[in-house]
C-alpha cells in the first residue's frame, strides 16, 4: 500500500495482567475507509483505543503520517487531529448538544457551514440543540457521538460500531452521514460489525483474531468470498 496515513508495527497492548494485542500490524490508507472486522473479543476496540492513546502499547510502533504516536497521552494525539467515536458514545449527559459540540471543537468556535451540514445530516441535532443530551433517545445520542467526531475535518476519525443496537432507520441515517464524510476525503478507520453497512462504506478491510491481524485486503474481495468469511470470522456476511 502506498503510503498510509496510520501505521501499526508490531503493537502489543497488555490489559492488567493479560496480554490482549499480539502484535497488531496494520496499515490504513489515506482519504479512504478501512473496516476493522473479527468475532467479538478479537481485540478491535482495543486497537482503537491503543491508537488514540487510552491504552498504552507496551511495545510497537504507531505511526502517524510517519511519526510515532506510541506511548502519546490521549490529548496530545487528539490535538494531532485523530478523533474517537467510542462504543459507549462518550457524551456528556449532563450538558446540552449545543455544549457537547463546543467541547468538541478543539481547534476554535464551530464552523457554521461544518454545523449546517451536520444538521443536515442529522436534524434532531438542530431540533434539541439547547436540551440536555441526556434526554436524547439512542439514536440520537449517537448521532451526538458522530457528530463531535463531525465537527472539525479531523485527519483520522476511529469509530466503533456506529450501528450497535440501532433501528435500522438510525442505521440508514448514520451511513448516508458517513458515506457523506467518506465522499469529503475523509480517513476513516472503523469498527463495524454490522456487514451491510461495513459492505457498503469500506474501501478495505482487515479482520483481527486472538489480538491480531489475519487478513487484509480489499473489501469487496472479502464481501465477494462467503468461504473467506466464513474461514476469517466463522460467519458470511450475507448471513449476519
Ligand atoms: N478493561 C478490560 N479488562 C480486562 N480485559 C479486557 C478489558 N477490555 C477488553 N478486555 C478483553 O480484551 C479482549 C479484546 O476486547 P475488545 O473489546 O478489544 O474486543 P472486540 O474485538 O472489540 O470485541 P467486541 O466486538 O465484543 O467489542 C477481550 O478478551 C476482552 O475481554
Amino acid at each position: 500500500m502506498s503510503d498510509p496515513l496510520l501505521s501499526l508495527r508490531a503493537v502489543k497492548t497488555d490489559i492488567a495482567q493479560y496480554h490482549i494485542l499480539h502484535g497488531v500490524d496494520l496499515d490504513v490508507p489515506r482519504g479512504q475507509v478501512t473496516m476493522l472486522l473479527g468475532r467479538n473479543g478479537a481485540g478491535k476496540t482495543t486497537t482503537l483505543r491503543t491508537i488514540i492513546g487510552l491504552w498504552q502499547p507496551h511495545s510497537g510502533d504507531i505511526l502517524l503520517d510517519g511519526e510515532n504516536i506510541a506511548r502519546q497521552p490521549p490529548a496530545t494525539i487528539a490535538r494531532k487531529g485523530v478523533a474517537l467515536v467510542p462504543e459507549d458514545m462518550g457524551i456528556f449527559a449532563n450538558l446540552t448538544v449545543e455544549e457537547n459540540m463546543t467541547l468538541a471543537a478543539v481547534a476554535g468556535p464551530i464552523d457554521q457551514g461544518r454545523l449546517d451540514w451536520i444538521f443536515s445530516v442529522f436534524p434532531p441535532l438542530r431540533t434539541f440543540w439547547k436540551n440536555p443530551a441526556g434526554n436524547l433517545s439512542g439514536g440520537q445520542k449517537q448521532m451526538l457521538s458522530t457528530a463531535r467526531a463531525m465537527i472539525e475535518e479531523r485527519r483520522l476519525y476511529l469509530i466503533d460500531e456506529p450501528s450497535k443496537g440501532l433501528a435500522p432507520a438510525i442505521v440508514s441515517t448514520l451511513a448516508r452521514a458517513l458515506r457523506d464524510l467518506k465522499l469529503a476525503g475523509a480517513t476513516i478507520l472503523m469498527v463495524e460489525q454490522n456487514f451491510k453497512l461495513a459492505k457498503a462504506l469500506g474501501d478495505h478491510a482487515a479482520v483481527m483474531d486472538d489480538g491480531r491481524i489475519i487478513w487484509s485486503g480489499a473489501m469487496a474481495e472479502l464481501a465477494s468470498d462467503a468461504s473467506l468469511q466464513e474461514r476469517l470470522m466463522g460467519l458470511s456476511m450475507e448471513h449476519a
